[in-house]
């Protein structure tokens, strides 16, 4: 998906919510216990009842990878599911790949090509060459770890060098020269809060991805008054906020309540830059 066809997504539904699959087996309704996929079925039912209110959906590879090749089977259906029924939802493998040229390459083909996924978190420590393999695709995306949500964030993306660039604005500048706005996100945390100001001066026009908001306790009034740009450029995510609402046989409709309140705020956001 192309970054025009993201965006008039984006406005057509009045949202930038990314819905976040991390399910979690031990957090599976009771209901479907029983069922030969679970997993599969409980993600199915969230997609439905979620996905007039979202443009983008993100399965997190940790929850599927640590259920074996059930798990990755799981995780299989579930894009094949998305790709059928919901073609113009954007989907992100969180992965957090990023090796060697040649294992980039694998993992570029794994997501690529094998699943054909719009994008995937890629994690820049390893530079340049470790994340190019993943930009020779046409209409897929990287994106990659900036400034991340979590309290490690402080232990080395904050710290600056001699001249005063911090590691994450040295990432954001530098990973520039390898891909554009067409091809290349960053993960800005929904919890550093007015720090998108400085995002935004190495990162002006970039589409950011900001997890973080609702189980992290991130605003989503803060994220916008300092990160929103003209053509949005912002796909915010909650996981837990919305999949696990309810632990009863209402998850889907309680997931549907919670999906359409983010959107709801999301229109008014997006009222503000029209
Ligand atoms: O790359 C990510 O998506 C990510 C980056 C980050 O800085 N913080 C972060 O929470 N995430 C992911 O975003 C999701 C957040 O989930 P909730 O906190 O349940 O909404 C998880 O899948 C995390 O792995």
């Amino acid at each position: 998906m192309n970054r025009k066809q993201l965006v008039d997504q984006i406005f057509s539904k009045q949202s930038f919510l990314c819905v976040g699959l991390d399910t979690d087996i031990k957090k599976v309704p009771e209901c479907l216990l029983n069922n030969e996929d679970p997993i599969f079925d409980f993600n199915k039912a969230i997609i439905d009842a979620t996905a007039q209110y979202c443009v983008a959906y993100k399965p997190n590879l940790a929850f599927y990878e640590c259920m074996g090749v059930k798990g990755m089977i799981s995780f299989e259906r579930t894009i094949k599911y998305l790709k059928e029924n919901y073609p113009d939802h954007f989907i992100i493998a969180d992965a957090k790949r990023g090796d060697i040229g040649n294992t980039s390459s694998m993992y570029a083909r794994t997501f690529f090509e094998e699943y054909d996924i719009d994008s995937l978190t890629v994690a820049p420590y390893m530079g340049e060459d470790s994340v190019t393999p993943f930009l020779n695709y046409e209409g897929k995306w990287v994106i990659l770890l900036a400034l991340t949500s979590n309290k490690g964030s402080h232990d080395f993306q904050l710290t600056a060098d001699q001249d005063g660039e911090r590691l994450f604005e040295k990432v954001i500048r530098k990973s520039q020269a390898w891909g554009d706005e067409q091809n290349m996100m960053y993960v800005v945390g929904a919890t550093q809060g007015s720090m998108f100001q400085d995002i935004r001066k190495v990162a002006p026009n970039h589409f950011l991805l900001v997890p973080g908001v609702g189980a992290q306790g991130g605003s989503l009034q803060e994220v916008c008054k300092y990160g929103i740009i003209k053509d949005c450029g912002l796909l915010v995510n909650s996981s837990r906020g919305i999949i696990y609402a309810s632990s009863g046989s209402d998850f889907a409709e309680a997931a549907a309540i919670k999906a359409e309140a983010l959107q709801k705020e999301m229109a008014i956001e997006l009222n503000k830059i029209k």
